[in-house]
């Protein structure tokens, strides 16, 4: 068993999200940028080159790089990878933590807090680390970033805006470093060789890079174009490819339980190209002495000559929003497997069967509002419904992310009512935006427990976590890690104490009752964590064990197990102990 305390602080996120646009609240994963043509992935008019060794990082050998037609250039397998290998790890070239974790995790390791506290850089005040030894290892990195920190917050209009950017703060230790290093050095050149979208940005991300352009340059201190030489950059459009290469190349760095902590960049995992069915996925399971430690693991079993392919964004959405997020973003049409099939129901788009088969049928759209079942062929009839509540669905959960930090009450009141709508118009756990406001629900139930706590507090918090990993379950691979981290909350909360454990009436009532109580609970809580363990160990790697979590969660088990092989010993006692009635 074990106490909610812990759960609490956790705040869980979607999968791949753009660092540069989460930059303020949440959100996880990522990489990179921007496609010219259509791709052809997987199409037999894939036109590929071996890419001169000269050109490219030091890879392991089980991988090269190869250039596309479709794609530009790629890593691709020169060697097979079973599901939890570790395809490559490299320490990122560039990492800054988001400033709302400045004070919670060191700027140096991207660990936690310790128990002693982290101690604050005493001359920007800004800054924390574990101790003086990671202070030490920061400060070729933080020595320009200090002063610049100073005189940012000098001049900035309010408290609130005393810290540049997270994306400000990361180009800068960018840029310092460049300075430093010399043009034709190998740090240099990989960061230069990143691609850029200077020639074909969209009219959409013209904002942003000018925004971040006037910041940046702020911040580095510069009060001519001519010093931006210093930099090794020869004009205002070098500084735009400083900028595109940023947003298109850049990776959110997430904690072991996956909350989007900063960015970081590596010109080797960036090589990696999208696909929103991919067969691999970029961690930091932190198992190594050298965080924060980026590492590509294989989701799937991956054949010679196939291309390691990962996903730049959240594929829990449907269609339609992840071609969105891929060009507005990453400047590019997505045509991965997953795009070009036509499903009959995809998972993230459905609602069940108007007659209860069982089936799913396709949610209607304002295109195509005809739907029906893909078992028993019944049509739906409540199109104009199920697409008002998809609309207010939406709208609810961007208005409940927003608000989730500073106004969590507020947030909760959205998801709490808007469930029960998508639920009522029949969409599935899986569908958009049901899956999202479900996830964001859980997270916010379990992070506002009441203390004490209660049975019914409890309950819901497990059903929500429930609720969450069924529909994660229906749209990601078997080990992707948001997957496992959901079976991982699922399980810990199963085995929370219950403060007023159930007495259901009869047997039959207590297998109707989610969740179960009482022993069946912590049988239910100790199948989940096994599964969750099996799952980690894909994720976040075998070799890694699972990373941080997968340790946790079969510590866990272990200590369930035990705990249920007690409570069976005790009841095998009392009926022993019971004299047996003699049949007359
Ligand atoms: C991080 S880079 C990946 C490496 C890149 N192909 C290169 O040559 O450096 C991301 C960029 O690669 C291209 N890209 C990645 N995945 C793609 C895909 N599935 N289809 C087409 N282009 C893709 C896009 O231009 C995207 O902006």
């Amino acid at each position: 068993m074990s106490a909610f305390s812990g759960l609490r602080a956790a705040r869980q996120t979607k999968e791949s999200k753009s660092y540069v646009k989460s930059n303020n609240e949440s959100q996880q994963v990522t990489t990179t940028p921007v496609l010219l043509q259509p791709s052809t992935e997987g199409q037999e008019s894939l036109q590929l080159e071996a890419v001169p060794e000269s050109t490219v990082h030091v890879l392991p050998s089980g991988l090269e790089v190869r250039r596309s037609s479709a794609s530009g250039r790629g890593l691709w397998a020169k060697a097979l990878y079973k599901p939890g290998d570790i395809v490559l790890a490299a320490k990122p070239h560039i990492a800054a933590l988001s400033n709302q974790y400045l004070d919670s995790y060191c700027s140096n390791c991207f660990g936690p807090a310790p128990e002693s506290g982290l101690k604050r850089c005493t001359t920007c005040r800004t800054v924390w680390y574990c101790n003086s030894t990671c202070q030490t290892k920061d400060w070729a990195q933080h020595k320009r970033e200090c002063v610049a920190l100073q005189e940012w917050s000098k001049s900035a209009p309010s408290a609130e805006l005393s810290i540049p950017s997270d994306a400000v703060r990361c180009l800068g230790r960018m840029l310092w470093k460049m300075q430093k290093q010399k043009i034709d050095s190998n740090w240099t050149m990989e960061i230069n060789a990143l691609q850029s979208h200077r020639s074909s940005l969209q009219s959409s991300s013209y904002e942003l890079h000018t925004h971040l352009s006037h910041a940046l340059v702020r911040y580095l201190g510069l009060t001519s174009p001519q010093e931006l030489a210093d930099f090794g950059l020869n004009s205002a459009g070098d500084l735009v490819d400083v900028i595109s290469r940023f947003v298109a190349n850049t990776f959110t760095i997430t904690t072991p339980t996956l909350t989007p902590i900063g960015a970081s960049i590596s010109p080797v995992i960036a090589l990696i190209n999208h696909s929103c069915d991919p067969n691999a996925v970029v961690v930091f399971p932190r198992s190594s002495d050298q965080e924060p430690l980026m590492q590509v693991i294989a989701l799937r079993p991956i054949a010679t000559s196939e291309e390691i392919l990962t996903s730049y964004i959240d594929t829990t959405l449907p269609k339609p929003l992840r071609q969105a997020s891929l060009q507005e973003t990453y400047n590019f049409f997505c045509q991965c497997a997953l795009c070009r099939s036509s499903l009959d129901a995809d998972p993230r788009e459905a609602v069940w069967c108007p007659k209860s088969c069982g089936g799913t049928c396709p949610l209607p759209t304002e295109d195509d509002d005809f739907s029906r079942c893909t078992k028993c062929k019944a049509v739906v009839k409540t199109t104009d419904a199920i697409q008002d509540a998809v609309r207010v669905g939406q709208e609810a959960l961007d208005k409940a992310t927003a608000l989730q930090f500073k106004e969590p009450v507020k947030a909760q009141q959205l998801t709490t009512n808007l469930i029960p709508i998508l639920t009522s118009a029949g969409l599935t756990p899986s569908s958009h935006p049901l899956l999202a406001l479900a996830r964001l629900h859980q997270t916010l139930l379990i992070s506002t427990l009441p203390v004490p706590l209660t049975q019914d507090a409890l309950d819901e918090a497990v059903r929500a976590t429930t609720r969450s990993s069924t529909g994660l379950a229906s749209v990601l691979t078997y080990g992707h890690p948001v997957r496992g981290i959901a079976l991982a909350e699922l399980g810990k909360i199963l085995a929370v104490d219950e403060p007023q454990p159930r007495q259901a009436t009869s047997p039959a009532e207590a297998t109707l009752i989610y969740p179960p109580s009482g022993p069946a609970r912590l049988k239910l809580a100790y199948d989940t964590l096994v599964r969750a363990t099996d799952e980690l160990r894909v994720g976040f790697g075998v070799r890694n064990d699972g990373g941080q979590v997968g340790k946790e969660v079969r510590e866990s088990a272990v200590a369930l197990e035990k705990e249920i092989g007690v409570w069976k010993q005790g009841v095998r006692n009392v009926v022993e102990d019971t004299p047996r009635q003699v049949p007359k």
